[in-house]
């Protein structure tokens, strides 16, 4: 019998790959499986512990060779699938080869934490539309921005979203009848009442920095602003949302919870384009490494809020308008606290802090800037948001450096609707496929922006011509899923920006020209701005 195979184990062959062709046909194909994965890997992998017992106890190779035939058939489906068959390839979009048959090489080439430059560089060499998985395709026109994320649009969250599963949490609620409910609970945290509310607080945290920097300043030390404002934007919305600041500025106790709730994204940044692979390395493998620090942040955030509901508080916090919600009932209430619990607390300080580093960063590196915008300062009440509000340098200077510094780099991923999606100059992408609007390179395009790649506050006032097409700017993005904290986040940026700038001179310190900030930028679905060391000085009172 060496060297022949029985017609036994031929049968046995074709039979499971077989077996493995129609559960792909029937199954796999169908509908979205990326939350099922850990338990799908779960069970191959009981099976193959299964066919290595029977090899053993029976010492037959049959059971292994069945197993394997059985993969090989579901792989051998879904190679001819995506390279055939495919809905996408009728779209005919230009992209990688090997876009239209996995992910993971993508997941491979940004393990780095850089989507959006790997992103950039795509778009560079194959254009606007760009199929870039097999059931992906990325847009970087400006209009995509409206056709997709618009109110008007039928996408819903990408599978992305599903990174929380099965807990619910606002900014995870793919369902848009389910994110509509639970937003109008959110609504009153954000109301006109509300807000007043939470300007008090946020105005007496922008003392903080201000004392902290006096104390930089006398001992001569250099501070890394984008740490600096991550501490102080945290400290705000840990008040904000529980009544109860962390105090990082001033101590370095706590930062270590806000390090860990980082840390845990560095693998979520490469991952984002595989919602699959991220939902076995949550479910399988929980207690290690960053997903360990991942579901410590969480417990931590619902800590937080299960002891600040065992508190009464004088004022109103975000909680407060949580536990009371219109829509939602009592027994689903705790359902959503958990992950809402972490968004209300990420959600606000991270953008704010990452966006005011990308102001400071700016500023340092043009010190005109400083000197206008301390000037149209002159006389204006720091705290009076009325009176900031028209300062028209100062808003300019914040819409560009959040224009230069989006929050949201490759971040924000819509998947289309039964419908497909038709937008633009004809184009058509087809049903239940996923699209990326990348807005670090939408926000970057000279056809939108005249010098995109430079610093122009004045584009925003005097000079308008330099906005070609605005709708490529989008730092809180648009239609149903943008940002609550809009009003509240442009407000905590005024205040402080206003206050260090009328206060203070700083300039890069010695060494460091502001390259960091850039090459140091990682993308982890949101934003991380690299280093922003600078030098602070006191205005002197005739000046300021
Ligand atoms: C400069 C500061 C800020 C920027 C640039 C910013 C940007 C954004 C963006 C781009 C989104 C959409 C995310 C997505 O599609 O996945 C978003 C969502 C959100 N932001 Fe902000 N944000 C800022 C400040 C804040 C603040 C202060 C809060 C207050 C808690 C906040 C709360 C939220 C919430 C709750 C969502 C989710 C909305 C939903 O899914 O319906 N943001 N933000």
């Amino acid at each position: 019998m060496a060297g022949r195979i029985s017609d036994q184990a031929v049968y046995v062959a074709t039979g499971s790959f077989l077996t493995g062709i129609g559960i792909h046909l029937a199954l796999f194909i169908r509908g979205e499986w990326h939350v099922y994965s850990p338990y799908i890997g779960s069970y191959y992998g009981l099976l193959l512990g299964f066919s290595l017992c029977l090899h053993v106890w029976y010492a037959n190779f049959m059971p292994i060779f069945a197993f394997f035939s059985h993969i090989a058939g579901i792989f051998a489906s879904i190679f001819i699938y995506r390279l055939i068959f495919h809905r996408l390839n009728r779209a005919g979009l230009p992209g990688p080869f090997w876009a239209r048959f996995s992910k993971l090489p993508h997941v491979w080439k940004i393990r780095d934490s850089k989507n959006h430059i790997y992103l950039h560089n795509i778009h560079v060499k194959y254009g606007e539309v760009v199929r870039t998985g097999p059931a992906e395709v990325t847009i970087f026109l400006p209009e995509a921005l409206e056709a997709v994320g618009g109110r008007q649009s039928t996408c819903i969250k990408g599978e992305f979203y599903d990174l929380l599963w099965p807990e619910l949490a606002l900014f995870a609620a793919r369902d848009k009848s389910l994110h509509a409910k639970r937003r109008r609970d959110w609504n009153a945290g954000f109301s006109p009442q509300a807000i007043k509310i939470h300007e008090k607080k946020v105005l007496r945290h922008v003392q903080r920095p201000d004392q902290q920097l006096r104390i930089e300043v006398a001992s001569g030390n250099v501070v890394n602003v984008t740490e600096f404002l991550l501490w102080f934007t945290f400290d705000v919305m840990t008040d904000f949302t529980f009544s109860g600041s962390l105090n990082l500025l001033q101590e370095d106790k706590c930062r270590q919870v806000v390090v860990k709730a980082r840390r845990a994204r560095s693998t979520l940044g490469p991952l984002t384009p595989a919602p699959w692979l991220l939902q076995v390395g949550l479910k399988l493998l929980p207690r290690i490494w960053w997903i360990k620090d991942w579901n410590d942040s969480i417990t931590w955030a619902h800590d937080q809020i299960q002891d600040r509901l065992s508190r009464k508080v004088d004022d109103k916090d975000l909680v407060s308008y949580l536990m009371e919600p219109k829509t939602t009932s009592r027994e689903e209430l705790g359902r959503w606290l958990k992950g809402d619990s972490l968004l209300a607390i990420l959600a606000g300080s991270e953008p704010t802090g990452q966006s005011l580093a990308g102001v400071f960063h700016e500023l340092a590196r043009h010190p005109d800037q400083i000197r206008k915008l301390r000037n149209d300062l002159k006389g204006i009440s720091l705290s009076d948001n009325k009176a900031l509000v028209v300062v028209p340098h100062l808003n300019a200077v914040l819409q560009e450096a959040m224009r230069l510094h989006a929050n949201l780099l490759t971040g924000g991923v819509q998947k289309t609707a039964e419908t497909g999606l038709r937008f633009g100059d004809g184009i058509y992408i087809p049903p239940h496929t996923t699209v990326v609007t990348p807005l670090y390179t939408i926000s970057r395009r000279e056809d939108c922006f005249e010098h995109a790649e430079e610093f122009i506050p004045e584009r925003w006032t005097s000079r308008r011509e330099m906005v070609r097409n605005a709708q490529a700017h989008v730092p809180f993005s648009l239609g149903t899923y943008n940002c609550f904290g809009q009003e509240l986040g442009m407000r905590i940026m005024r205040y402080t920006v206003a206050m260090v700038v009328t206060h203070y001179d700083f300039c890069y310190a010695p060494g460091h020209d502001g390259s960091e900030m850039e090459l140091g930028k990682s993308d982890r679905f949101t934003a991380f701005p690299g280093k922003v060391p600078l030098c602070f000085t006191l205005v002197s009172k005739a000046e300021g």
